[in-house]
Formats: structure tokens, sequence, C-alpha cells
């Protein structure tokens, strides 16, 4: 079998795989069944400064080739995660802590918290689309840059920043010329597409409530921009950066693709949520399968191998 073995910002992985922060990853139940799962790490739904209800329902909805979602941030607030952490980590496997807090002085709060406790990764989400109001700091540079100065300093726990997509070439540098300027160790690519609109010419309506219809899309859509801002950010920061792949995976082919383009593990949220804890342990074996009938044996064989056409 591929040795499918890897690591983020230090932080060993025993496979390539892992759930992506979203999905059916909220309560203690939840992180419960990932923690018995094939997933290779355990990752929390972003926890914010209080406990939250999220927005009203109908919010999510499963699509043909992925779904559209506005949740919210529904969590249990980033205390019931502190709390939680010692538990977790008794199931064996790496923790990672999403934070997504509504002001630099939260996320430094719930950072700095995080960074005393047993958590081994803290991905600090940078662009949620779906609080009405909140903009997302990843599309806004001097946000970002503003946090990134706040937020990597206090402790010495790996920090990594979940990134909305990007759709411009100049996008994607000035965001690598603000990430190399701190000791961000990972980043994770990408959030979900914000702000897309999915009708039902039946009812005539959205087909979800929250911000008159628009939300996160999510899935086999957005696979080529996911595998796109992977690619640029590796190509950009080099191979020193922690890149975690996530959008659109839901095959051992799918996973390649972003070994290709140079994640060095992915997450997988939508098929997750459609397919339940097997995926993992079946998306493994087909990645597997996928490279040992190419003849390779493990991940760095194939990573960041792109070839040009
Ligand atoms: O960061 C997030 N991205 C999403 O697409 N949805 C969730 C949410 O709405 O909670 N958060």
């Amino acid at each position: 079998a591929v040795n499918l073995q890897t690591s983020v910002a230090g932080v060993a992985l025993s496979s390539y795989l892992m759930n992506a922060s979203g999905p059916k990853c909220t309560t203690a139940e939840e992180l419960n069944i990932i923690g018995h799962s094939q997933a290779a790490a355990i990752v929390t739904k972003s926890c914010t400064f209080e406990a939250r209800q999220g927005n009203p329902e109908p919010r999510y909805r499963d699509l043909p080739l992925g779904s559209i979602q506005s949740m919210g941030l529904p969590n249990l607030g980033y205390q019931a995660y502190l709390d939680m952490v010692p538990s977790l980590k008794a199931m064996g496997k790496p923790v990672v802590i999403s934070i997504s807090g509504f002001s630099i002085a939260e996320n430094r709060t719930m950072v700095t918290a995080f960074q005393q406790s047993d958590a081994d990764l803290l991905e600090v989400n940078f662009s949620c689309p779906n609080i009405p109001g909140k903009p997302q700091i990843a599309y806004d540079f001097e946000q970002t840059e503003a946090a990134l100065s706040q937020l990597c300093q206090l402790g010495d726990k790996p920090i990594g920043i979940k990134l909305a997509p990007y759709f411009d070439m100049s996008h994607f540098e000035s965001m690598a010329a603000i990430i190399k300027r701190y000791p961000v160790k990972f980043i994770t690519c990408v959030n979900s597409i914000g702000n897309t609109l999915v009708i039902d010419p039946e009812t005539e309506s959205p087909v979800i409530k929250p911000k008159g219809g628009y939300g996160g899309l999510c899935g086999d859509y957005i696979k080529p921009i996911g595998l796109a801002n992977v690619r640029a950010f590796r190509q950009l920061l080099g191979d020193d950066m922690g890149i975690i792949g996530v959008g659109g995976i839901k095959t051992g082919s799918d996973a390649f693709e972003y070994l290709l383009a140079g994640a060095d593990a992915v997450q997988i949220a939508t098929c997750f949520e459609k397919e339940g804890p097997s995926c993992f342990q079946r998306i493994e074996q087909e990645l597997s399968d996928f490279m040992a009938k190419k003849g390779y044996q493990q991940l760095s064989d194939a990573k960041g191998k792109l070839k040009a056409l």
C-alpha cells in the first residue's frame, strides 16, 4: 500500500485526510464520531466567543453537485471546546481547533486560551461568509494584516488561517506577501464560495432563508477553485508552508488532484456531511489504490508535481 502519512506545520498525521471545520463537528458526540473514524485529525466547528444558535432555517440545502449553506456559525462557544480538548486528545489523534472571533480582541482571547491547551493546531477562520453585516476578513487585506500582527505570537502552537477562495492573481500575490510577513505556519484553502444564490423556479424563491438566500457554495462546484488556490499559494509561499486543501473532495482521485496542486493534507466537508464518517476510509483507500496504480509509494512522490501541458 502507499504510505499516506504526512504532516502539517510539524504535526504528524497518520494519513492525508481529515474532516473540515463545518459539518458534523459541533457537539462532543459528533467530534467523538470523527475521533473514532479513519480521519487523521479531529477538526472542530469554528468557535465564537459566546455560544450561537446560528442563522434562521432553512439554512442548508443539498444540491446535485454539493450544497449551499448559511449556517451562521452555530457552536457551543469557545469555552466548551476548551473544556473538550482533553477528551478529544484521548482519542489519540491531533486536535485542530477552528476559531472565528468577531473582532481581533475576541480572536486574541480565544487563541491565547487554546495556546495554553493541549490542542495541536489552531485554524483561525478568516472567511466565514454567512454572518450578516460581517465582511470576510480574508477579502480585506488591511484587516488580515492587522489580525495576523496580533494573533501569530501568542504561543508556540502553530497558527494557521482558513482562507476564502481568491479569483485574481493579484489577490494571491497580495495575500502571500502579507502571510510571509508573519509566522503563519499553515493555510487552509478554501472556505465555501460566499454569497452565492440558488433559486427554486417552482417556488420562485431562494432555497435558503438567511441573507435573502445568499450562502456559501460547497462541493463539486468549488473543486476547481480549491485546486487553483492551493496551487497558487504553494507556488508563492514555497515548500515550508503547511497547506491544507479543501473543496469538493469526494474520491481518491479528487484527493490526488489536491496533492498534485501541492497540498500537504486535505479536509472533507460536503462529502462527510452527505456520506458520513465512512467517507474517510473510502477516500483514503481510493487514493492509495489510485497512487499505487501509478507506481507511487508515498505522498511526496507526487506532491506539487502538477505537470505543465
Ligand atoms: O466559515 C464558514 N463557512 C461556511 O461556509 N459556513 C459556515 C457557517 O455559516 O457557519 N462558516
